[in-house]
């Protein structure tokens, strides 16, 4: 975000620094690795600016950043498509030149100083990056806690000469810039810092202002919060066993009780041939509890929720229009209807499904790991055209560049002579070689008809030295 000019709402958030890892200002090889790690985590949806701003959020709690100051995240960033202008802050230069970048990027003085103090209240300066600022060992912490983690020790101890920030008592007096940064307004802001809670408030607020601080045009969301009852991914696919269709699907809960019971109803897609006038219904077959550490938003935000997981079987001649689902918390309580403001959940389609129970993961001698995709369309429905598949690799490993680009390619399917028509589907099967494919869309005749199916969904594995 240091490309950010306030004037003229460019730079800011955009992930442009994947094309300006070969600048002198970007030295290191921090920024890569972030990358690395990030790209990993890329969608069709989700940008690398996104990750950015959420692995920051991440980090902060991570490293013991305060539960009462935590971050709040909007979404929405768009990732550029070339490298942005200079602008990232080198130790060397002088303490105006640095009042002048942080106005052009849209902050007071004071908040220059507090959010370089926030930034360095973890990590430090590495000898490889910096040999002019640490001579004497590999890495040298800002903090004088000896440990990497988020402390406010970089305020008090600056304040009370014990601080071992290579940046406020390197022996190289060019590099000193936190020592310039933090005394240029007279400790004025680091003696606020140091009192009560500032420091934490200060450093959430700021870091905020940071992630979002994003080019002219772009949109943030609302902060991203959890909604009380969240439907996962609908799969709705000719059951293995039976002559009839399986649908999954889970519910997610923002508490835990162990006595509650949801049931999910479901209506026909052809009239009420079979199920009652209040539908079709099947309770959960498993809970979990999830969010109880800090490794997702559930974690973050203090909470536990549950997850319910549903698997019913359908029949296939009626099909399945809609769901909904009731709760029963098990205390005497009237039961809550969840049935998205009356509508129910919809099925939009029945006639291009993919098939999680036909399709396996797993290893071919010939090949090495492969993901075999399997694809069932209503028979009713079939014409010449067979369906295809756009994959995503999020990061284009294993012919990378450091940019992590994600990458898209089209794949068509086969008529799969191995799966006999069932329940009025017949099946097509694609094999995957590319291992770094974490998801796809399904298309067929032009539109797309199940969006979204990430690998992880296939459980099944194939059965060793199977050639499929
Ligand atoms: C004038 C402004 C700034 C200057 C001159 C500066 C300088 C530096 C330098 C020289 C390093 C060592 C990097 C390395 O060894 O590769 C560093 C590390 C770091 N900086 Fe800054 N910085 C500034 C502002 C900020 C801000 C605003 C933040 C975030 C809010 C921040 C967060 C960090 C973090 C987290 C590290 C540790 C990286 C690690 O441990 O690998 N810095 N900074």
């Amino acid at each position: 975000m240091a490309t950010h000019n306030i004037e003229d709402g460019t730079g800011g958030l955009d992930a442009s620094i994947r094309f300006e890892l070969d600048r002198e200002e970007n030295v290191g090889s921090g920024m890569e690795l972030s990358l690395g790690d990030f790209s990993r985590l890329q969608t069709p949806y989700v940008s690398m600016a996104d990750l950015i701003a959420m692995g920051t959020i991440f980090a902060y709690a991570h490293c013991g950043g305060p539960k009462h100051a935590s971050i709040p995240f909007r979404a929405g960033r768009i990732d550029a498509k070339t490298a942005g202008p200079l602008g990232v802050p080198e130790p060397q230069q002088d303490i105006q030149s640095h009042i002048d970048n942080f106005k052009r990027q849209g902050f007071t003085q004071s908040e220059m100083i507090a959010l370089v103090a926030c930034g360095h209240a973890v990590g430090g300066v590495s000898r490889e990056d910096f040999p002019t600022i640490v001579s004497d060992k590999d890495f040298a912490l800002f903090n004088g806690d000896g440990q990497q983690r988020y402390t406010r020790n970089v305020v008090t101890g600056y304040l009370d000469n014990t601080t071992p920030n290579p940046l406020v008592v390197s022996p190289n007096a060019t590099m000193r810039s936190d020592l310039r940064i933090f005394s240029s307004d007279g400790n004025v802001t680091m003696q606020r810092l140091a009192q009560g809670n500032n420091f934490d408030n200060e450093c959430a607020s700021l870091i905020q202002k940071m992630i979002d601080t994003v080019p002219k045009g772009v949109k943030l969301t609302d902060p991203i919060m959890p909604i009380e009852y969240k439907v996962g991914k609908v799969r709705l696919f000719p059951s293995k066993g039976s002559d009839g269709l399986k649908l999954t699907t889970t519910l997610r809960t923002l508490d835990v009780n162990p006595n509650r019971k949801i049931t999910l109803f479901w209506s026909d897609r052809e009239g009420t041939k079979t199920c009652p006038a209040l539908g079709c219904s099947s309770e959960s077959i498993k809970n979990t509890e999830i969010g109880n550490s800090l490794g997702n938003g559930f974690g973050l935000a203090g909470i536990t929720a549950s997850m319910y997981q549903f698997e019913a079987t359908i029949d296939s001649t009626t099909s399945i229009s809609r769901f909904w689902f009731e709760i029963d918390e098990g205390d005497g309580s009237a039961k809550q209807v969840i049935n998205n403001g009356g509508q129910g959940y919809g099925i939009d389609q029945d006639a291009v499904l993919f098939d999680p129970a036909r399709s396996a993961q797993g290893f071919v001698p010939a090949t090495g790991p492969v993901t075999f995709i399997t694809v069932a369309v209503r028979t009713s429905k079939f014409t010449s055209l067979a369906p295809s598949l756009v994959t995503f690799n999020p990061s284009s490993i294993p012919n990378s560049s450091p940019e992590f680009l994600p990458k898209f390619s089209t794949l068509d399917l086969e008529l799969d002579a191995t799966l006999p028509p069932t329940a009025g589907y017949t099946f097509f099967s694609a094999k995957v070689t590319d291992p770094f494919v974490t998801s796809f869309d399904v298309i067929f005749e032009g539109k797309v008809m199940q969006e979204w199916v990430e690998t992880i969904e296939i459980t099944s594995s194939l059965t060793p030295g199977a050639s499929q």
